[in-house]
């Protein structure tokens, strides 16, 4: 019995779709911390959620390009348990603010179609050496040079000795996430618009059925 793919929901705004996402069966949910982003979540309001989040859920704190001052202001307000950095942070300035909060990263690639097996593991290897702050990349396919953009990349650049370290994303949802960890069989799976009604705005039948279809996945490789 190997381990079931795990789910990250992400872009949480309010009480009401971070219940959702609890319910349904998230393993982990996310904040964005960068303020040009329509899902952007101020520290103090994002404190007020994690307060109510269980024991065992991970709570992701994402940045674009901060500093270390500015991360480490955020989670003073808000405790996550974990960074996601999203920006052109290097494995030096990426490991200077998981240091100075504690708290260990992941770090988003933008997975282009030019890029081949070699390049995804060469970008591992470089951030895998900083250390056991390093947790893994979260690949992901960026609009306008940010992700939660909504757009799918082609998974069959992702190489299979990679996929059981990585956490999928970027336009996911409930209709295409079986076939995806069918067909990658990541770590985790993570979705923004795919459940949503709006940017910001969760809709707890879309979560539900995204959580649904991750375990579908599962059942069919019978784990
Ligand atoms: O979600 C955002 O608004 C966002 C803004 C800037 C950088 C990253 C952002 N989201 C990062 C995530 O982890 C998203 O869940 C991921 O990009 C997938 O998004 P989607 O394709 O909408 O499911």
């Amino acid at each position: 019995m190997s381990i079931r793919t795990r789910a990250k929901i992400c872009g949480i705004t309010r009480s009401q779709d971070l219940d959702a996402a609890v319910a349904a069966g998230a393993d982990a949910v996310g904040f964005v911390f960068y303020a040009k982003s329509p899902r952007y979540l101020a520290p103090e309001a994002a404190a007020t959620l994690i307060a109510s989040v269980p024991a065992y859920i991970a709570t992701v704190g994402l940045f674009v390009n901060a500093s270390t001052d500015e991360v480490r202001k955020v989670v003073h307000a808000a405790p996550v348990s974990m960074l996601q950095f999203h920006g052109d942070e290097t494995p030096e300035q990426c490991l200077a603010a998981a240091e100075a909060v504690s708290r260990p990263f992941m770090r988003a690639v933008r997975v282009r179609q030019d890029m081949t097996a070699a390049d995804l593991l060469e970008y591992e290897r470089n951030y895998r050496a900083v250390g056991p702050l390093f947790a893994g990349l979260l690949l992901d396919a960026f609009v306008d040079g940010y992700g939660g953009g909504g757009k799918v990349f082609d998974w069959s650049l992702i190489p299979k000795e990679l996929a059981p370290r990585v956490v999928l994303s970027g336009g996911l949802s409930a209709q295409n996430v079986t076939e995806a960890v069918l067909q990658v069989r990541p770590h985790a799976v993570d979705v923004s618009s795919g459940v949503e009604l709006s940017k910001g705005i969760k809709d707890p039948a879309k979560i539900a059925a995204f959580i649904q279809a991750v375990g579908l996945a599962d059942a069919r490789q019978g784990k």
